[in-house]
Parts: C-alpha cells; structure tokens; sequence
C-alpha cells in the first residue's frame, strides 16, 4: 500500500452500492440518500478515499479505485447488517433522534453489534489515512469511531458531522449508552450539525453526561462554534447546514431534454391544472401520510378538485426489513389506495404512486413539471429534496410547501411553512400556494433561489473543512469571512 490518503471520508454507506443481479452476479449501483449526493463531487475534486459498506451482507470486495476516488469497502456479515444497520442505528437512534416518532427500541444484542462494526470502521480508516491526514466521519451509524479512531491514531485530524437532528436533552436521556456516545464523539476535534439548535443540546450533554467544561454562548450558523474541554484537547461544535449542487441542478433543469421530458410527463398525467408532487425514501419521518391527509381532506371539502389535480408521490424504497418501515408501507398504500377509489376515475387516478427509484433525470423533470413541491417531514435533518426543487426552478415557477420541522425550513424561509403536525396548517399551506398570485408566487422563487444557489454543497464541505483545520483555536471561534453573515442573522 502507499503512504495513505491525506483525505478520508468514513459513512455508513460507500457511494455506490453492490447489487445482486438476477444470475447471481454483482454490479455496482449508486447509492440512495443525501449523503451520498452531497460528499461525492467534493471527494472526486480532492482526490480522496472513502471507507464505507458496500451495501450486500457478507461480501469479501477489494478496494477500488475509481476515477481518483479510492474506495475502501468495509464488510457486514448478515448478521451485523441485521443488529448493527437496521437495529440499532435504524430501530434505536434513527426514532429517537427523530422526536421518537415511532417508540425506539433498545437491544443490548444490537448495541454490542454496534460497538463491533464501529471498531471495524475505526480500525479500517486507520489503515488507510496518511500519518497526519484529515477524516470526515458521517452520521449516526458511526458515532464511536472518533474516539476509536482517536485512540489508534492521535496524529490525526478529525471531523464528525450529524446528518439527522441531535435530540433534546429529555429524549436523549432514553438512550441505555447515552454516555459512551456522547464520549465516542467527543473524539472528534469538531462536531458538526446541520443547525445550531443540535450543537446547543450536544453541548449540554457534554457537560451533563461526560463531566466535561463547555462555552455557554450560542452557537452560529458556520460561525460562533461551541468548545467542550477534554483534558488538553478542546474539541469544538458548530453548525454546518448541509446543500447540494444548486449550480449543477439550475443547469441541468434548464436542458432541452428535461423541459421536453418535462412537458410530456404533464401530458401523459392528462394536462392538469395541478401536479402536486412528493419526492422521498419511504421513511415514516417524512410525512408522507401527512399529505396525503391534507389532500384528501381538501378533496373532501371541495377546496382541490380531482378533475384538475393530480399527485405524483415518488417514493424509494427504503430499509424495507424494519418492522416500523414495513407497517408504514402497508399504511401509506391504503391511502393512496382510498383516496383514487373515492376521487379517481378509470385512466385517471389522483394519486400516482411510485415504491421504485426513478433515474436522476427523470427526477428532475419531475421537479421541472410540478406546480407545487410537497415537504411535509414530522422531522427530518435537512432535507434536500426541497433545496433541489428550488434550484430546478429557473422558470421561477412552481411554489414549496415546508414543514417547520425540516432543517431547511431554517433557510427557505419563503416557502409555505407548514406545521405537519396540524393538518389545518398543512392544507392551508397548500390552499396558499396553489392560489398564489403569480408574480408574488415569483418573487418567493426568486429569494428561494437566492439562498440556495449561493449556499451550495461546496460551501458547506469548506466552511466544515476550514473550521477543521483551523484546530488549536481557543474559546469560541469566530471564523473571519461568515462574521459578516451572522451579525445579518
Ligand atoms: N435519482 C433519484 N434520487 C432520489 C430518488 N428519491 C430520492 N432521491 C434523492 O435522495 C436524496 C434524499 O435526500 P434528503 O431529502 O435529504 O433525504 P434523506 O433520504 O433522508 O437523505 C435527494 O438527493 C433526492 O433527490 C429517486 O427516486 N431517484
Ligand atoms: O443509507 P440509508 O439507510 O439508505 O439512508 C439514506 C440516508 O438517509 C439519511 O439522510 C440524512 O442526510 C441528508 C443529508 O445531510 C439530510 O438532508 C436528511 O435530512 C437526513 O435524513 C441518513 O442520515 C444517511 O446516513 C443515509 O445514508
């Protein structure tokens, strides 16, 4: 092997994925999910490595190196897969930190699970990082590995960023290792959320749970981090919203072909006045039913008329073995199911449903063709679904309906903010934008658009990145090009 890589993402999943194929054979696909969307242009820019699972249980895969992105695939037995992936990080942390929407449970099986895999994570990285090298550890599946890796490899430099909310005080509590979680962080030399508010309960728990002295001001967004004292090391908290290729969409989506797809998808839904989409995993926290409610409930109010309204609800499948994700399908299914039998005629449903992935540039002609953008999650991190609307939108068409509880209902304070845990809010929402004034409905677009074409996914990985690398940095660090920023607020 060489002198190792300088860069080194470590997450759950590699970007790309092995898949079995009908004849037995393999082949790699692109991974689902944000993370993925996000990190794979800066990795290729910086000629990284990237140290995840390959997606199938008990494959022996060599490393591959692949247009200057070496990946390093870490193996999980079914087993594993089965304890580790869908158990505790899936059944356990994902409901927790996502306001126990569904009840978490705990299994000590699986959190002995957990702790193996993140050793194997921690001791893969170790292996592959340059003496001195920089490593970006991604989300909940891994939380332990800063400390691990930190104990095998003091020379380096590490990073730890949250993609899903950081729960408050009074629901972390639940958690049976709440202790050694908010130590295996600890290990890092910054903590990374996608909003203040996690870092402010992060640090909380750091004093509470690991004894250890904190800043007490607050936290900024990509400014005023947070610092936990850990004996001589001081490890920092900061807020980094998460976005994506906003540049790259707003190109794409202006392209002859997809306008073309564009057109033709709202002629074969029959030309409606309407089209109504939702874009996501099939995942209980995005508020599928939610909508879904909204509008049936209009439909029976007279306020949406089924002649002139459809919905496209794209919705991927999603770690289809837990119980919670399986009882949510059935759930989801009868409604789309009851809403089409009372509203829908034959060769005219309202809802067209999809439990598939579809291609990203169908995806985006999807985004291209929909008159209103439905993001209702009960909780989610970011969301980025609804960042990649906006950024397809050049036509300043269109109109976003955001649920409050979406990190990025903290930046797109112009869409129709919507609370989805009542359903009169949702639907008022909707009412709103689909009755919007034209230019009014524009000039939303347009700051829309603002902010997310200038707070791209780049800015985000180097606002992360530089705070890194400016370790050392005592008490709260104020980094000198985001003051500005945050003294607008
Ligand atoms: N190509 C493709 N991408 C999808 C599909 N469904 C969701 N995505 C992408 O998956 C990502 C979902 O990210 P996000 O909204 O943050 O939610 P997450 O699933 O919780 O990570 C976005 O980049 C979506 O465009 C699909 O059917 N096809
Ligand atoms: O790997 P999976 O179990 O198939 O799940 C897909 C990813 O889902 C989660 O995405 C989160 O990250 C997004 C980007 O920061 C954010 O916008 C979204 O709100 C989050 O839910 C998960 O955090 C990833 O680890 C998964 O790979």
């Amino acid at each position: 092997m060489s002198a190792g890589s300088e860069f080194v993402v470590v997450a759950n999943r590699l970007p790309v994925d092995l898949e079995t194929l009908p004849d037995g054979g393999t082949r790699w696909k692109r991974s689902p999910g944000g993370l993925v969307t996000a990190l794979e242009p800066i990795l290729r820019g910086n000629k990284g490595a990237w140290v995840g699972w390959p997606g199938l249980p008990d494959v022996d895969v060599d490393p591959i190196v692949e247009d200057g992105l070496d990946l390093y695939p870490v193996k999980l037995s079914a087993q594993e897969v089965a304890d580790y992936y869908e158990g505790f990080s899936n059944a356990s942390l994902w409901p927790l930190y996502h306001d126990v929407i569904v009840k978490p449970v705990y299994d000590r099986k699986w959190w002995a699970a957990y702790v193996e895999v993140n050793r194997r994570f921690a001791d893969a990285t170790a292996k592959v990082a340059a003496q001195g090298a920089t490593v970006w550890i991604q989300d909940y599946q891994l939380q332990l590995v800063p400390k691990m890796l930190r104990m095998l490899r003091p020379d380096l430099t590490i990073g730890f960023f949250l993609h899903i909310p950081f729960p408050p005080v009074e629901l972390f509590m639940q958690m049976p290792w709440r202790t050694e979680i908010v130590e295996g962080l600890l290990g890092a030399d910054l903590i990374g959320f996608h909003l203040p508010g996690g870092a402010q309960n992060f640090l909380y728990l750091a004093r509470r749970l690991a004894g250890q002295p904190t800043s007490r001001g607050n936290v900024g967004v990509r400014s005023k981090l947070g610092v936990v004292q850990v004996g001589f090391r001081t490890v920092r908290v900061g807020a980094f919203p998460i976005s994506i290729d906003s540049g790259q969409l707003d190109e794409l989506s202006k392209s002859k072909s997809i306008r073309d797809r564009a057109k033709q998808i709202r002629k074969e839904l029959g030309n409606p006045t309407n089209i109504l989409l939702g874009v996501d995993r099939l995942d209980y926290t995005k508020g599928i039913d939610v909508r879904l409610n909204a509008l049936r409930e209009l439909l029976e109010e007279d306020r949406v008329d089924p002649e002139e309204t459809v919905i496209v609800q794209l919705a991927t499948p999603s770690r289809e073995r837990v119980d919670s994700y399986v009882q949510m399908r059935g759930d989801i299914e009868q409604q789309v199911g009851r809403i089409n039998g009372e509203y829908g005629r034959v060769g005219h449903p309202v809802v067209h449903y999809l439990h598939k992935p579809v291609p990203r540039e169908e995806l985006l002609a999807f985004f291209v063709a929909a008159d209103l953008m439905l993001v209702t999650p009960l909780r989610d991190g970011m969301n980025l679904v609804a960042k990649e609307y906006v950024a397809c939108r050049s036509d300043l068409g269109g109109a976003l309906v955001l649920s409050e509880f979406t990190g990025a209902a903290a930046e797109l304070r112009q869409a129709y903010l919507c609370n989805p845990h009542d359903l009169d809010s949702v639907k008022d929402a909707m009412i709103d934008a689909l009755t919007q004034d034209r230019e009014a409905g524009r000039r939303r677009m347009r700051a829309l658009r603002r902010q997310v074409l200038t707070h791209n996914v780049d800015r985000w990985a180097r606002s992360f990145l530089t705070a890194l690398s400016h370790g050392g940095v005592a008490g709260s660090a104020l980094m000198p090009d985001e003051k500005a920023e945050d003294e607008k607020g």
